[in-house]
């Protein structure tokens, strides 16, 4: 015989530990509160109703299966009531990671960007339109009151209660409790309390606009045919015992009653559709301007701003919402690296690391690629004067986005008038900019954004390809046109261009993560970082001096100093990968003192003249000083927020594994760069996240 404790310790902490284990890295405030409320909800909701059936013999422990019992209900039971949603959430934690918004919000209005598409915007195009977060169900919410009703139907029949005991003969509901005269008399004792009992909470999640998708209803099944082996396993074993005289006798399985299967079920479903449903008011943290991205680390607060959302959910720009799909559609074609590292960060970082990837992204695209468009121009002054326009509209929209404005009143994208000197901008573009204003802002500084512009800048600096292949050719000094000439140029470059973004993540993580700091409005996190612009400005340690030391303030300075140098590592490993496809658009990050001679930097420059006799002296040597770098910033890691580190560290892994194949290959590449395979990319970042290698 297997006592209830057994049943725990062989059937139902194993699979908690293996599940949070492989969950650990992401787990934070906001699981933690899904199993203190639901654990709570749980307890308080099932004692008194396990205490009733108990005292009907509905079920019954065999002597020596329990230790202690408080009221007629064991110890081990209270625990399951606590063990049955931490098992839950985590798996439906796994299941639900890889969705950027855990429920599928219905669009109201998705064909507005569309609509945008082409050059004859009209500027109510850019007005905001509203899309209801958790909208009601009512009518999904009355078929389970239907069901308690049926629930009570049955409960009254096992009981023995008429309709004329009640004194209701005539009304409605006497008439439908009488419909459900079945027959079953104390048989359907079991089944009634169970339907009694639960469908009333589910029915009433329901209504506040609780659903499951997908993943959800993986994340049920699975949870809910491990609970039924296990609950077969205690009844086959003698755990427990369920009466023959309170249940209709019928079975799923050997050993598994009806009545039985149901409770397992919905159990589990009413606790994947709360899990659910805090996730998804944990995303409108995030997304509503309004509210505190980052939940308040006092449990009590925690729940209480929750409720408030659930009970009076903002409605949300459904541009914000499109440009999210859109968004992630870019992120999948962009960056194999990033993509894999991606999951690695849990379901808020990875928010807000998406659309600051998109706006990169796109930004990136129309200063390289104006052609493209009905910008399209063939000559190289037009085309320089062209990206300027380019770069200061960039610029605009950031000054225009990060000046406040009163959500309420304001009806119009932020940062769309910015937008009014790109007229070319195509819809999805589009939607990069507006996600980026409707949600950074109030995460990020402005600064590392502007460092990028200042990058993008030094892009711009490089003579186009037609120049430098005349200059090739009449063998010219075209060093005195390359905007990076020495390892400090290259080093600020490499900073400008991703220690910018490497510091961004810090701050987002900040801001999604940690305990808000004192004094700062808790929906304005970016508030906090007011040495931000010192530090930029100086970009060294130097900065630290003027914070008061050991205050919060000064260990981010620190971090972010480390945070840095590790994007200017990681740029690095770029910048040795593609040394040959960059120089296909006449570009060069190799540092002149690099090369021998006028003919060997020609070579690599201009490589359909003389083509180079080796890539390895100029990538290897790059490369190591990339792995000092990173070696060197590397322990910072552990100071950021915990469930940000395991991402962060898959991220660099999944990077340096680049490095590694240029190695491989001897430092030698070509216009295609290096290939490595998924897997391989995703061995290593699992490695990062849960050995910290
Ligand atoms: C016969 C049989 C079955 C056997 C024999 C003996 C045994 C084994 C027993 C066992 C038992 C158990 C396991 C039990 C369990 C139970 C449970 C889990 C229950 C659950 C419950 C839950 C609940 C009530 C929940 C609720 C929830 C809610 C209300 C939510 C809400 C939400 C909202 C409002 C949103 C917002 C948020 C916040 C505030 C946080």
């Amino acid at each position: 015989m297997l006592t209830y404790i057994q049943i725990h310790l062989y059937y139902v902490i194993p699979p908690i530990i293996t599940l949070g284990l492989l969950y650990g890295p992401l787990i934070g405030r906001r699981d933690i509160i899904k199993v203190l409320w639901l654990g709570l909800m749980a307890t308080l909701w099932t004692t008194p109703w396990d205490n009733f059936i108990l005292s009907h013999s509905g079920w019954s422990y065999p002597p020596n299966s329990v230790l202690v019992r408080i009221g007629l209900v064991p110890i081990e039971e209270h625990l399951f009531f606590i063990l049955q949603p931490i098992l839950l959430i985590l798996l439906h934690c796994i299941c639900a990671h890889t969705r950027l918004l855990p429920f599928d919000i219905k669009l109201s209005s998705v064909s507005q960007i569309s609509k945008q598409e082409g050059s004859d915007k009209k500027d109510d195009d850019q007005r905001k339109e509203l899309t209801q977060t958790l909208p009601r169900r009512p009518v999904a919410a009355a078929l389970w009151g239907l069901v308690t009703l049926v629930g009570l139907g049955l409960v009254f029949e096992a009981h023995g209660i008429t309709s004329h005991d009640l004194g209701l003969s005539t009304s409605s509901i006497a008439r439908f409790e009488l419909g459900l005269q079945t027959g079953l008399g104390q048989k359907a004792f079991y089944l009634g309390w169970i339907l009694v009992w639960i469908s009333p909470v589910i029915g009433w999640l329901t209504y506040l606009g609780a659903r499951l998708t997908k993943a959800d209803m993986t994340a049920l099944w699975v949870g809910t045919i491990w609970l039924w082996m296990v609950d077969t396993v205690a009844l086959r074993g003698g755990s427990w015992a369920i009466s023959k005289e309170t249940t209709l006798g019928l079975v799923v399985w050997r050993g598994l009653p009806v009545e039985e299967a149901l409770f397992f079920l919905l159990t589990s479903h009413l606790i994947i559709l709360s899990s659910s449903l805090i996730s998804h008011l944990h995303s409108l943290l995030v997304l509503s301007p309004d509210l505190p991205p980052c939940p308040p680390r006092n449990p009590f607060s925690h729940i209480r701003l929750l409720a408030r959302v659930a009970f009076k959910p903002t409605p949300l720009d459904t541009g914000v919402l499109e440009g999210l799909r859109e968004a992630e559609k870019t992120l999948r074609k962009g960056s194999k690296s990033f993509e894999v590292a991606k999951l690695a960060f849990g379901r808020e970082m990875r928010l807000g690391l998406v659309v600051i990837y998109a706006w990169c992204r796109v930004t990136d695209n129309l200063i390289d690629e104006p052609v493209q468009g009905s910008w399209s121009t063939s000559s190289p002054t037009d085309l320089d004067t062209v990206r300027r326009s380019i770069l200061q509209a960039i610029r605009d929209h950031l000054s225009e986005s990060y000046t406040p404005v009163d959500n309420a009143t304001c009806h119009h994208h932020p940062g769309s008038r910015a937008l009014g000197s790109l007229p070319q901008l195509t819809a999805s573009e589009r939607s990069a900019f507006d996600l980026f204003s409707a949600i950074i802002p109030r995460l990020v500084p402005i600064d590392p954004f502007l460092e990028l512009c200042d990058g993008y800048d030094t892009d711009m600096r490089f003579l186009p390809s037609s120049s430098v292949n005349e200059a090739g050719k009449l063998n010219e000094d075209i060093a005195n046109h390359l905007p990076i000439k020495t390892t400090d140029d290259l080093m600020r470059y490499a900073d400008d261009v991703a220690g910018s973004i490497a510091s961004a993540i810090c701050y987002l993580a900040w801001s999604l993560l940690a305990v808000s700091t004192h004094g700062v409005a808790m929906n304005r996190p970016v508030d906090g970082f007011g040495y931000a612009a010192t530090l930029h400005a100086a970009r060294s340690a130097a900065a630290t001096d003027s914070v008061e030391p050991r205050s919060t303030s000064q260990q981010h300075l620190r971090v972010i100093v480390a945070a840095r140098e590790m994007g200017r590592a990681l740029q690095l490993v770029n910048i040795s990968r593609d040394v040959a496809r960059d120089a296909e658009i006449s570009r060069l990050y190799v540092p002149l003192s690099f090369f021998h001679s006028a003919s060997s930097l020609i070579s690599v420059l201009v490589p359909s003249l003389t083509s180079p006799a080796s890539y390895a002296p100029y990538t290897l040597p790059i490369l190591d000083l990339a792995d000092d770098m990173r070696l060197n910033s590397k322990p910072a890691i552990s100071q950021m927020p915990r469930t940000a580190r395991g991402g962060i560290r898959a991220m660099i892994a999944s990077y340096f594994e680049i490095a590694e194949a240029v190695r491989e290959q001897r430092g030698e590449v070509d216009v295609r760069g290096v290939k490595v395979g998924r897997w391989r990319r995703g061995r290593r970042a699992m490695d990062a996240m849960w050995l910290g290698r």
